[in-house]
């Protein structure tokens, strides 16, 4: 779906992300590492955030790889990449449902769908809805969205990226700030996008990363230090000492780094 080859970005003196070559298939990969090895950089090359100093991004496009390392955000996202961001990005005075439908509305018109016609704002309202149901918040499309629990902000910024029709749907820390009662709906929401998305995941937790990723890549100060199932990267020793040293599995009901050095989640 997509893939990476030599990318690279400099900041001055300082490379945060240091020729990295990455494949991203129809399967859930989380990208881990600690603080400041380059995984935001990353996301943010990936969708034309920032520009990268050298090397490739392509998407695939039926049979064919397309080149997009020089597309901006607004482009990539045309192309299929959404993200959910880290930072909560929704009109926060407006209510969940109109979140979703106005997200829907701007693809529809940038992709020009057929069904644009005199009923799209019924259109555009019915998807909204079932988007709401998949992401679990159906019961709140009334609600306004900054009355919202951090969890449930989560779950709607998912949906605002799903109403973007993504191929390739970026997560960055979807736990973020989430309450321990909260985390496996927030296990569950991403389990359910990957079932027919390809998803790349940022998340400090390891208990949700161990749980559902296909796929894990280790970042450290900007390289791939580990690239495999969850099983092998587990116990490697390199992994073991960059980053996972302070792991200890099955303390998943624990939120992600925001909320400071919990268990299940290292930094
Ligand atoms: N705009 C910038 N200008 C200069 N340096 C930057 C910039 N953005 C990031 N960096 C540096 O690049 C490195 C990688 O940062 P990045 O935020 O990508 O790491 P990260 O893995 O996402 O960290 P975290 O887990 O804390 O979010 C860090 O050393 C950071 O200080």
């Amino acid at each position: 779906m997509l893939r990476t080859a030599g990318l690279t970005k400099r900041f001055g003196g300082l490379t945060a992300v240091d020729s990295v070559d990455f494949e991203l298939d129809e399967e859930l990969t989380s990208l881990i590492g600690p603080n400041g090895a380059g995984k935001t950089t990353f996301f943010d090359l990936l969708t034309g955030v920032l520009e990268p100093t050298e090397g490739t991004i392509e998407l695939r496009a039926g049979d064919e790889w397309r080149d997009v390392t020089e597309a901006a955000p607004h482009g990539t996202a045309r192309l299929g990449v959404h993200r959910s961001y880290q930072v909560t990005n929704l009109f926060p005075t407006s209510t969940v449902l109109e979140n979703v439908r106005v997200a829907a509305q701007a693809h529809g018109e940038d992709s020009m769908r057929a069904w644009r016609n005199v009923n799209a704002f019924t259109d555009y309202a019915e998807e909204a809805h079932r988007i709401l149901e998949r992401v679990g918040l159906d019961g709140e499309a009334h609600t306004v969205a900054e009355t919202l629990s951090h969890g449930a902000k989560r779950q709607l910024e998912v949906g605002i990226a799903l109403a973007g029709d993504p191929d390739v749907l970026l997560l960055d820390e979807p736990n973020a700030g989430v309450s321990s009662e909260s985390v496996g709906d927030i296990i569950d929401l991403i389990e359910d996008v990957a079932d027919d998305h390809a998803v790349l995941l940022v998340e400090h937790n390891m208990d949700i990363v161990m749980n559902v990723s296909d796929h894990i890549v280790v970042l450290d100060r900007g390289s791939v230090i580990a690239d495999g199932p969850p099983s092998e990267v587990r116990g490697d020793p390199t992994v073991q000492e960059a980053y996972l040293g302070g792991y200890e599995p099955g303390t998943a009901g624990r939120s992600g780094s925001d909320t400071g050095s919990e268990e299940g989640s290292v930094a």
